[in-house]
């Protein structure tokens, strides 16, 4: 089985189509005002503009409103929502797409938190990140023994936070995810992505084969 790639945090057209050329995923699109990542919708659509037939374009939200959440999904050619808050289980539907709900693991307590999204609304995919400062996109990493905890869940499951190209592999190897997200990892400075950096952690995760 291959793991998916996300690249998270892209703010320019011409980082997005490195993206997809070097084997991306999907691409996030950080709608939290206080990101240095942040997107203004046109500019959110105009990269969604470049999704290849396969790829995701993933929205990211951080307590956001239903009705603005719901407004991007429509404008801006989004093919899910990550809620990246602190969104109840009720918050996880009635956008239309597919819910990614994000978890910020400190201890086991946050993994037995991520449980509780399990089959609530649209929840289709949980994201395991680190407890950064400012709710995501900081570099910090959890404890990956903690995502075998969720090995009974039937969820996929996204490993984030601290990944870079050189620790990705690691992190596969001892998590077995659905897929691997990275934004600071990745980058020359916040929301300009570093090509060698993109394509290095992609190769690092599709080329690895799944004993
Ligand atoms: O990236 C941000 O600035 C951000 C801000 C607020 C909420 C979420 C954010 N990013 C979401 C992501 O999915 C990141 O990829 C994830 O937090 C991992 O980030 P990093 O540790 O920098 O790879």
């Amino acid at each position: 089985m291959s793991t998916r790639v996300k690249i998270c945090g892209v703010t320019r057209v011409e980082d997005a189509r490195m993206a997809w050329a070097a084997g991306t995923d999907a691409l996030g699109l950080n709608f939290y005002p206080r990101s240095p990542r942040y997107v203004t919708p046109e500019v959110a659509a105009a990269l969604a503009r470049t999704r290849p037939a396969l790829g995701a374009v993933v929205g990211v939200f951080v307590n956001e409103s239903p009705d603005i959440i719901r407004a991007r999904v429509r404008d801006c050619g989004l093919t899910s929502v990550q809620l990246h808050g602190d969104e109840p289980p009720e918050a996880c539907a009635g956008y239309g797409v597919p819910v990614i709900k994000a978890l910020r693991v400190r201890g086991p307590e946050d993994v037995e938190k991520a449980r509780t999204y399990v089959g609530a609304g649209d929840v289709a995919t949980l994201l395991l990140d680190g407890a950064a400062p400012g709710y995501g996109g900081g570099g910090v990493g959890f404890d990956w023994s903690l995502v075998a905890r969720l090995a009974d869940a039937g969820v996929p499951v996204l490993v984030a936070g601290g990944l870079n190209p050189d620790n990705v592999r690691e992190a596969v190897r001892a998590t077995r995810p659905y897929g691997v997200d990275v934004a600071s990892g990745v980058e020359i400075s916040p929301g300009v992505k570093d090509a060698d950096a993109v394509r290095a952690f992609v190769r690092a995760v599709k080329t690895l084969a799944w004993e």
